[in-house]
Order: structure tokens, then sequence, then C-alpha cells
């Protein structure tokens, strides 16, 4: 299957074409030896939280990243975290979401005391793997230590149900134009932003690739209701399936999470991207809204979901 190793691939081949490895001395057989073990340590039984988004969100960063405010003020250091973010910000992903680790007394809800559970876990996969691969182990270790922790930033930044205080502060920092891209902390919150974006991107997508994302998510919130009816627990929100239908959820999401981003990335950001993502993002917000049901089915897809659609990664 085409997609298998794409995490690994498209990693690999960002790193080589930002010239990364001469840079920071990177050895390449460690570099893929990482790439690998990451790409492993994504669960392939989730429907959504796999390998594929993953690699999903590495692509639409590198295209934040091009953008030209920040290809003009990105350095090298910088370029290197957010693809690392990227590519690990959902390590060992369990297809289930905080709430139903709280409620099932999961090992892990205990051990990050109940908030930001899953980022937290992540980055700590994500440190784990890079020391087991020695891959930076030749950096004094000082500049180690700060880049795992800007990693952990910018991972914890995807919690999205903290996504109102990284918006508010977006907006105000849009409102006073204060974001200046040679200070490093702006730049650093600016790559958190990016990555935000890169994370919810899909329905920003064309429509025939955002709408097997949408069935795959929503796959992961229904199975995760269905454990939750079996255990005799609350059935979360989003994850009844017969409470809920793909285009709700959809409509929902877009409307109230990705419409209130993406409308402030395009302010920051205004390109002929950005417009092309809210274009698509409103148009399949129609399609939600308007098309007969069974045009909304995953079955109707238009190309094979074994090759790479053109216009971006599609599970
Ligand atoms: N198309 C979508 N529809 C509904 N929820 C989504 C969609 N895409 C992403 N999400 C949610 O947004 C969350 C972003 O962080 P995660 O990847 O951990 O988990 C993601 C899902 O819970
Ligand atoms: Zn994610």
């Amino acid at each position: 299957i085409v997609w298998r190793k794409s995490l690994v691939d498209l990693t690999l081949h960002l790193f080589i074409d930002y010239g990364l490895i001469k840079l920071f001395r990177l050895d390449l057989l460690k570099l893929r030896q990482f790439l690998v073990m990451v790409h492993e340590a994504y669960r392939r039984q989730n429907p959504y939280h796999n390998a594929l988004h993953a690699a999903d969100v590495t692509q639409a960063m590198y295209c934040y990243m091009q953008e030209p405010q920040l290809s003009e003020s990105l350095t090298s250091c910088d370029i290197l975290l957010g693809l690392l973010a990227a590519a690990t910000h959902d390590l060992d992903h369990p297809g289930v979401n905080q709430t139903f680790l709280i409620k099932t007394n999961h090992y892990l809800a205990s051990l990050y005391q109940n908030a930001s559970v899953l980022e937290n876990h992540h980055w700590k996969c994500a440190v784990s793997l890079l020391r087991e691969s020695g891959l930076l182990s030749h950096f004094p270790s000082e500049d180690r230590q700060n880049l795992e922790e800007r990693l952990g930033s910018l991972i914890l930044a995807t919690d999205i149900s903290r996504q109102n205080e990284y918006l508010s502060q977006f907006r105000a920092h849009l409102d006073r134009a204060d974001l200046h891209l040679n200070n490093s902390q702006n730049r650093h919150f600016i790559l958190q932003m990016a990555l935000k974006c890169a994370d919810i991107c899909n329905p920003c997508r064309p429509w025939h690739i955002s709408k097997l994302w949408s069935h795959k998510v929503t796959d992961e919130f229904f199975s995760q209701g269905d454990s939750e009816k079996r255990q005799n627990l609350d059935v979360s929100i989003l994850c009844d399936r017969n409470a809920n239908t793909v285009a709700k959820i959809q409509i929902g999401f877009i409307s109230f999470v990705v419409e209130p981003l993406f409308l402030e990335w395009a302010r920051f950001s205004d390109t002929p991207l950005s417009q092309i993502m809210l274009g698509h993002m409103t148009s399949n917000k129609y399609k939600w809204t308007h098309l007969p049901q069974e045009d909304l089915r995953e079955s109707t897809q238009s190309t094979s979901s074994k090759t790479l659609p053109q216009g971006g990664l599609g599970p």
C-alpha cells in the first residue's frame, strides 16, 4: 500500500530538501531509523490517529512554513523543530480521548494528572525515540534540552481543549499588530499556531480528500462510544453513533473550531494558500449541509484510498 511509509519518506525528503542533515550534521542512518521508529509507534489500527494523520500534518506544516512571512524569518532550528513536532505530535495515540482515559482510570491519566494527558504522552514518546535513536546525541546537552522543551511546548499546543486560549492570544496579537518575527518567542508562538492549523486542516482540503478524513475521525469517535456502551459508561460527546451523523459533526467542527482558527491564520498569512483553504472549507461545509445522504458516504469517494490523490494526502 502506497501510504504505508509516507511519514518516513515525506519527512526524510523534507529534511534533505531543507538541508537540515548537513546543517545539523545529522547521521542519515540514525535519522531514517528514528523516523521508522516514529512510524511504528503510531497505531495502525486507529482509523484516524495513525501515521497517515502524522504525514498529513507534516505536509501541511511544511506548506505553512513555506509561506512568505515564515520562510523569510524561520531559522533552521525552527524548521527542524516544526517538522519534528508535526511528525511526532500524536505518537502512540490510543484511539480514544482524554475523557475516556480519565473515566476508565487509565494509568496515563493519573501519570499526567488529568491535564493534556495525551499530548504529554505524545511529547514524552517523541523525546524517548529521539534519545533512543541518538539522532541528536552530538548536540551540546543544553541545546538538546532546549529542543526537547520547545518540542513539548509545540505538541502541548495541539490540545484542542485549549484552543480558545491560543486563539484569543493570536487574535490579540493580530489586533495589536505586535508579532515581530525577528523575536524568537513570537516565532515560537507562530509555530504553535501553524501546528494547530496543520492538525485540523483536513476540512480545508479538497472535498474528495476532506470527506475521507471526516469519516475516519468519526469512525474513531463512534468506536470509542461503542466501547463506552459495552462498559456501561456515559457515552462521550460526539461518540454516540445513534445520536450523531458525520455531517452534523463536521458542520459543528468547521463552524466552531476550524473556521475561527483559519480566519485568524488568514489575517496573519494573507496568501493565495490561505484563501484556497478557506474556499475549500466553505464549500465542504456547504456540501455537508446540503448534499443528499448518498453523496456524503465514504464509499462514494472518487479516488482510491490506496493512492495519494492530487492536492494532498488522503487516508
Ligand atoms: N474532521 C474532523 N471532524 C471532527 N473532529 C476533528 C476533525 N479533524 C480533527 N478533529 C478533532 O480535532 C482534534 C485535534 O487534535 P487531535 O489530532 O488529537 O484529535 C482531533 C480530533 O478530535
Ligand atoms: Zn493530530
